[in-house]
C-alpha cells in the first residue's frame, strides 16, 4: 500500500462510522419507567447518601473503580512533540481503546489545556474524585516529572506516567531477555539512550535498578551527549550526566552494548550501529517512527537484537504491555499506588512468560508459524492472552506485599478466572477468523465485484493478505470503481465472463457442464449460455480448481443463488442435504445459530443430520460446540409433534454421537441460562456447560432470532456459512456490510484450508 493510501485509511478509520473510537455504553436496564426511577430520581439518591455517609461506598455503587483517566496537555505525543490538547486526542483515545481491549478498564481521555504545572495539577486534582486511577499521557519532560510527584503525593489513587514507567517495565523486561540472550551481563554492558526525557530518564534509573552501572550509561539530548560541564541542566540530566570525553551520539556508539532510544526518528546511521560492540542489543523505541528503521537495521548487521515501539516489527518494544495489566492489577486490589515493587513485578513476569512456549493462538495471530524465545521474540506479543491472566495477579501480589492494597485478594485462581472471563466477551472470534485465514491466504472469487462493497471488501482482504480475490463482473465497471478506492488492477485476475477474452474458459467450462448434464436435456448451446450467468461461471471456476471457493450473493435473492451452487458443485461426501449457520457476536460472546437459511421445516433425522453439521463448524472455529436443540417445550414437557421433533433429534443424536454435548428439547432461557438449567433440570448433559450452539426446530425460528438479535441487540453477525457443500461456496446475505463481506471471505479461506487438510489426508490414507 502506498504512503498516501495509508495516510487515507488511518483518516477513515478515524473518521467513519462514527468519529473517534470510543463511546460510553450504559450497564444498567434503562427500559422502563422503573429501571429510569432507579437509575436516576430519585433512585439514585439512595446511594448518594450512602456515599456521603462513606466515601469508600464510591467503589461500590459508581463505576469508579473500574474508570482511568487517560490525561495529556499534548507536549509530547508520540515523537510528534508538543502538538496541543485536541491533537493528542487521538493517541488519548486510542490508549482508551487498548485499556478496554486488553484489560477490561474504562477510560474517559482527558486532554487539558495548559502548560502550566500548577494548573495541570490542581484540574487532574479537582476531577480525580470520578477515578480508579489516573494514568498521564504525553506530557514532556521536566514537567512530566513534578507533575506525577505531586499528584501521586497528593492523591490515594494510582497515578502512572505511562511513558516514564509503563515504558520502563516493557523495554526492561525486553532488556533482561535480550542480555541473556547475548550472554551480556547488565553490570557491565555498554548503555547509550538517546533522549532525556521522561521515557528515557524513567527507563535508566530502572536499568540502573536491574545494575546497571551509571559510568557505562550515556544520555543524549537534542544538544548531544549530557555532560557534567554543560550549562542549565535539569536535576534529571544532571542524574546521567557524563565527564568522559564523548560529545556526539557518534561518539557514544562506539563499542556500546546496547541502544536505547527514546527521542526521534532517523538518528541513528548504519555508520553508528556498525561501530556498535559485537551482538549489539538496540530499542529503537520513538513512535511512530524509531531512531533507525527496522529493515535498515537488520541488513546492516546480522548479530544485531532489533526492537522498536511499532507492531509491524518483530520485538514490539511498546507501553501497550505495561499499562493495561499493571493499571488492571493496581485497581483489583484498590492500590493507593503504583510503586516500584509492583513495577519490577510487571518487568519479572513479563520477562518469564516470553520464555515460556507461545500457545498457538498467538502463532497464527501474528502470521508466525513457530514464535520461540529467542532474537526475534524477546518480548510478549500485545495479543497473548496470557499476559491478562499473568501480569495482573503479580502487580496485585506486589501491591498488597508492599502494603498499598486496602482490598486484598485471597482466592487467586478466582481471581485468575475472573480475570478470563472478563476477556471473553470482546470480538476475539473475528479476530481468531481473520488471523487463521492469513496463515494460509486461498483464491477466492467475487462473484459481483462491480459493486462497490464486494469491491471494497475485496480490496481488504488483499491488502490484509486474508485471500488474494479474483475479481468477477463488467470490467469495465471494476476498473473504474478500482480507481475510485486507489486499489491497484496490475495486482488482481479481473474476469468478465460476457467478454471475448474469456470465450476460451467460457467454452471449456460449457464443455465441461454439458459433458456431465448432457442428459439432462442440457444442450452444448444452453451449457454456453449458463456460462455467461457469472454464478455459474464462479462455481465452474472452483470445480475446476481455477479457485478455491466463491463468495457470491451480495445482489442476487437466496434461492436464486443457491440454485446454480447446487447444480453444479453439489453435496459433499456423506452429506445429505445443505444447511446454513450464522455466528452472532453477543455480549455473552459468540453464538452459532442454525439452520438460517435452507431447511423450512426439518423432520427429526433432517435436524439431527443439521445439528451434526453445526458441530463440525463450530470445531473449524477452533471451538468446542456445546449445543442446545431449541423448542418451545423443555425435556418432554409437550407432546405436540413440534416438541417431539425435536426430542427425537436429540434422541438420534445421542445414540449416534454420543461424544457430541448436546441436549434438548429446551426453551431458550433454560439453554442460555446456567442456573436455572442445573436447578430444573439436573440431570442435562450440559449442565455445568455455557451453551455455545443453538440449533432451532425450523427456519422461522433460526431466521427470525438471528435478525432480531442483529436488529435490536446489534450483535455482529457472520453468516450464513454454508454446510454439506462439496467445495467452498459461501452466499452472502444481500445487501451485506464490506466487514461482513470481509468475514465471509475469512470464513471461505478457513473452509478451504479444511478442505485441503481432508483432501491431503484422504490422499495419503489412500497411498498408504
Ligand atoms: N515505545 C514506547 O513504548 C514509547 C516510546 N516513546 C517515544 O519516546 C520519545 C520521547 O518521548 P517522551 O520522553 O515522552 O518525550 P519528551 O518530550 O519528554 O522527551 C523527548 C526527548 O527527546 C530528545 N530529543 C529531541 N531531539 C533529539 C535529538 N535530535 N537527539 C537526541 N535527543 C533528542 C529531547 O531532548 P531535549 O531534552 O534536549 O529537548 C528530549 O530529551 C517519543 O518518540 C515517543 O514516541 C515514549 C514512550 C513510550
Ligand atoms: C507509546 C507511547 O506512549 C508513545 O510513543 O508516546
Ligand atoms: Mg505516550
Amino acid at each position: 500500500m502506498s504512503i498516501e493510501s495509508k495516510r487515507r485509511e488511518a483518516l477513515i478509520y478515524h473518521a467513519k462510522p462514527t468519529p473517534g473510537k470510543i463511546k460510553v455504553v450504559p450497564t444498567k436496564k434503562y427500559a422502563t419507567q422503573r429501571d429510569l426511577s432507579l437509575a436516576y430520581s430519585p433512585g439514585v439518591a439512595e446511594p448518594c447518601l450512602e456515599i456521603e455517609k462513606d466515601v469508600s461506598n464510591v467503589y461500590r455503587y459508581t463505576a469508579k473503580g473500574n474508570l482511568v483517566a487517560v490525561i495529556s496537555n499534548g507536549t509530547a505525543v508520540l515523537g510528534l512533540g508538543d502538538i496541543g490538547p485536541e491533537a493528542s486526542k487521538p493517541v488519548m483515545e486510542g490508549k482508551g481503546l487498548l485499556f478496554k481491549i486488553f484489560a477490561d478498564i474504562d477510560v474517559f481521555d482527558i486532554e487539558v489545556d495548559t502548560k502550566d504545572v500548577d494548573a495541570f495539577i490542581e484540574t487532574v486534582k479537582n476531577i480525580a474524585p470520578t477515578f480508579g486511577g489516573i494514568n498521564l499521557e504525553d506530557i514532556k519532560a521536566p514537567e512530566a516529572f513534578e507533575i506525577e510527584r505531586r499528584l501521586k503525593e497528593e492523591l490515594d489513587i494510582p497515578v502512572m506516567h505511562d511513558d516514564q514507567h509503563g515504558t520502563a517495565i516493557i523495554s526492561a523486561a525486553a532488556l533482561i531477555n535480550a542480555l541473556e540472550l547475548t550472554d551480556k551481563k547488565v553490570e557491565e554492558a555498554k548503555i547509550v539512550i538517546s533522549g532525556a526525557g521522561a521515557a528515557a530518564i524513567s527507563c535508566t534509573r530502572l536499568y540502573k535498578a536491574l545494575g546497571a552501572d551509571p559510568k557505562n550509561i550515556v544520555m543524549t539530548d537534542s544538544k548531544g551527549v549530557i555532560r557534567s560541564d554543560r550549562d542549565h541542566l535539569s536535576v534529571e540530566k544532571k542524574e546521567f550526566a557524563t565527564s568522559r570525553d564523548l560529545h556526539s551520539l557518534e561518539d557514544a556508539m562506539v563499542n556500546a552494548d546496547v541502544f536505547v532510544g527514546l527521542s526521534m526518528a532517523n538518528l541513528v546511521t548504519p555508520k553508528m550501529l556498525l561501530s556498535m560492540a559485537k551482538d549489539p542489543i538496540v530499542f529503537a523505541m520513538a513512535n511512530p517512527d524509531p531512531e533507525i528503521d527496522y529493515n535498515l537495521a537488520i541488513q546492516t548487521r546480522e548479530d544485531l537484537i532489533m526492537a522498536t515501539g511499532r507492531s509491524d516489527n518483530p520485538n514490539q518494544v511498546n507501553n501497550v504491555l505495561g499499562f493495561p495489566f499493571i493499571f488492571r492489577g493496581a485497581l483489583d486490589v484498590r492500590a493507593t499506588s503504583i510503586n516500584e515493587e509492583m513495577k519490577m513485578a510487571a518487568v519479572k513476569a513479563l520477562a518469564a512468560l516470553a520464555k515460556e512456549p507461545v500457545p498457538e493462538q498467538v502463532n497464527i495471530a501474528y502470521g508466525e508459524t513457530r514464535l520461540n524465545f529467542g532474537r526475534d521474540y524477546i518480548i510478549p506479543k500485545p495479543f497473548d492472552p496470557r499476559l491478562i491472566a499473568k501480569v495482573p495477579p503479580a502487580v496485585a501480589k506486589a501491591a498488597m506485599e508492599s502494603g498499598v492494597a486496602t482490598e486484598p485478594i485471597y482466592d487467586w485462581e478466582k481471581y485468575e478466572d475472573e480475570l478470563l472471563e472478563r476477556m471473553g466477551n470482546d470480538n476475539k472470534l473475528v479476530r481468531l477468523l481473520l488471523d487463521r485465514a492469513r496463515t494460509n491466504p486461498k483464491k477466492v472469487v467475487f462473484a459481483e465485484a462491480d459493486h462497490l462493497d464486494v469491491l471494497k471488501a475485496a480490496q481488504t482482504v488483499m491488502e490484509e493478505g486474508i485471500a488474494f480475490p479474483i475479481l468477477l463482473g463488467r470490467k469495465d465497471i471494476i476498473l473504474e470503481l478500482m480507481s475510485e478506492l486507489d486499489f491497484d488492477p496490475n495486482d488482481i485476475t479481473i474476469i468478465d465472463p460476457k467478454a471475448d477474452e474469456e470465450i476460451e474458459r467460457k467454452n471449456r467450462y460449457a464443455k465441461k457442464y454439458w459433458e456431465t448434464n448432457n442428459r439432462k436435456g442440457i444442450t452444448l448451446y444452453d451449457a454456453e449460455k449458463l456460462m455467461r450467468e457469472r454464478n455459474y461461471f464462479a462455481a465452474m471456476m472452483v470445480n475446476e480448481g481455477d479457485a478455491d471457493a466463491l463468495l457470491s450473493g451480495y445482489s442476487r435473492s437466496y434461492p436464486s443463488v443457491v440454485k446454480p451452487m447446487l447444480e453444479l458443485v453439489g453435496l459433499a461426501k456423506g452429506a445429505t442435504r445443505i444447511a446454513t449457520m450464522n455466528v452472532m457476536m453477543t455480549n455473552k460472546g459468540p453464538l452459532f445459530i442454525s439452520d438460517t437459511s435452507i431447511n423450512i421445516d426439518p423432520s427429526s433425522k433432517e435436524l439431527a443430520k443439521i445439528a451434526q453439521m453445526t458441530a463440525k463448524t463450530v470445531e473449524m472455529f477452533g471451538i468446542t460446540p456445546v449445543m442446545a436443540m431449541i423448542s418451545y417445550a423443555n425435556f418432554g414437557s409437550s407432546k405436540h409433534p413440534n416438541a417431539s421433533k425435536v426430542k427425537e433429534a436429540v434422541s438420534y443424536l445421542h445414540r449416534y454421537y454420543p461424544d457430541l454435548l448436546v441436549d434438548g428439547e429446551l426453551q431458550m432461557d433454560f439453554a442460555l441460562n446456567r442456573k436455572m438449567r442445573k436447578e430444573k433440570f439436573p440431570f442435562s448433559k450440559l449442565n455445568g456447560k455455557k451453551v455455545n450452539t443453538l440449533v432451532f426446530p425450523s427456519l422461522d425460528s433460526a431466521n427470525s432470532t438471528y435478525k432480531l438479535l442483529k436488529e435490536v441487540n446489534n450483535s455482529e453477525s457472520i453468516g450464513p456459512i454454508m454446510m454439506g457443500m462439496r467445495k467452498p461456496v459461501h452466499i452472502l446475505q444481500l445487501g451485506a456490510s464490506v466487514e461482513e463481506i470481509v468475514n465471509m471471505a475469512a470464513v471461505a479461506v478457513i473452509d478451504a484450508q479444511e478442505k485441503e487438510k481432508r483432501d491431503r489426508n484422504h490422499e495419503l490414507l489412500s497411498n498408504s
